[in-house]
């Protein structure tokens, strides 16, 4: 197999391109670089610098580099913009994919892995404790978790349609890094987020802490980005395993809730500053909690996380401390 990877120079792209290629699988890279940074990626992986959403150029790549599987991750992710600017995350995360979808498959493509994620749910009415499942129903709150619910039925229809094997990965909060220079680099997830606010002297902040949860704030389930790039890594070696077919859509998440004032306790602890959050008021649009049941990928994928939160926070701090030496020191 060669495996075409979209978006492979993004945070999450770079870590699923370097897992896939270090465990031994043929992969070629397109990325557009906006975001995507190509010194992420060992110059030895093939890098085709170009739009996932355009025909010409994947036709192209499919040709040059035999490919016979695609690993799609170039999407627009964030919430807040998509809800600002709905057309622009419609027209790439799900007309674009229509067009991938319709270009691969003509090249002979048979093997599609697409990155989904727990948006996909929005705010299910769960028991306590009870953790989402893929029997959970979807009813996504923004644009992006509409886009990404969309963008999962039509890579299922565009499967039976074309006799493509697929995989769809229901990401829950990804953090962390696998190296310092795989960092995140973006500053729109809490555990950047409140990095930030240190690094200016500022205290990090709760949003919300009057939540049906054990200490009243929010519940995620923050799975380690290098558990994440395993995953692909299983996805893509059971659609290349003989006779693959039909679609899986499953959870990539740990199963273990942490609440944001254990994540902030934790930050204090990784980087030695004991500023006390401030708790505000809850931000429009967050769920109580989102903790997923990974026990269909482990069924099916083989796969089940095994890094510990605390080294997830450690080795994202080691990212920012790379990039803002100024930290480190302190
Ligand atoms: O300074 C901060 C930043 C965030 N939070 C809270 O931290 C939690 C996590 O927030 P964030 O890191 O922004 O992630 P989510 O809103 O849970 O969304 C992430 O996780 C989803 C999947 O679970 C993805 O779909 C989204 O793209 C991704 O941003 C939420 O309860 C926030 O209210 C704070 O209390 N203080």
């Amino acid at each position: 197999m060669t495996w075409l990877i979209t978006g492979g120079a993004g945070y999450i792209g770079a870590h699923v391109t370097r897992a896939m290629a270090g465990a031994g699988e043929r992969v070629v890279v397109l990325d557009n670089v906006t975001s995507g940074v190509p010194k992420r990626l060992p110059d030895r992986i093939p890098l085709v610098r170009g739009s996932a959403l355009d025909a010409d150029t994947v036709a192209r790549v499919c040709a040059e580099h035999r490919v016979t599987g695609v690993v799609h991750l170039a999407a627009h992710k964030q919430v807040a913009e998509s809800v600002e600017q709905p057309e622009r995350y419609y027209r790439d995360n799900v007309g674009g994919l229509a067009t991938l979808l319709r270009t691969v498959a003509e090249a002979g493509v048979r093997r599609f892995v697409f990155s989904s994620s727990a948006a996909v749910y929005g705010d299910p009415e769960l028991r306590p404790g009870e953790l989402i499942t893929e029997a959970t129903p979807c009813a996504p709150v923004n644009p992006y978790g509409e886009t990404k619910l969309a963008g999962e039925w039509l890579v299922r229809a565009a499967g039976r349609a074309h006799g493509m094997a697929t995989v769809c990965l229901r990401y829950f909060n990804v953090a962390g890094a696998a190296e310092p220079e795989l960092a995140d680099i973006g500053v729109f997830n809490v555990i950047p987020m409140v990095f930030d606010r240190l690094a200016r002297g500022e205290a990090p902040r709760i949003f919300g802490d009057d939540y049906p949860t054990p200490d009243g704030t929010c519940v995620r389930d923050y799975i380690h980005v290098a558990d994440l790039a395993e995953a692909h890594l299983a996805a893509a070696r059971r659609l290349a395993a003989p006779g693959a077919a039909g679609d899986l859509t499953v959870n990539i998440g740990t199963g273990r809730g942490v609440s944001v004032r254990e994540l902030v306790d934790l930050i204090a602890e990784v980087t030695g500053d004991p500023t006390p959050a401030l708790v505000e008021p809850r931000r429009p649009g967050d769920a109580p909690s989102a903790v997923g049941s990974s026990a269909l990928a482990e069924k099916e994928l083989g796969w089940t996380a095994t890094r510990p939160v605390r080294e997830m926070v450690a080795s994202a701090w080691r990212g920012w401390c790379l990039r803002h030496p100024r930290a480190a020191a302190g």
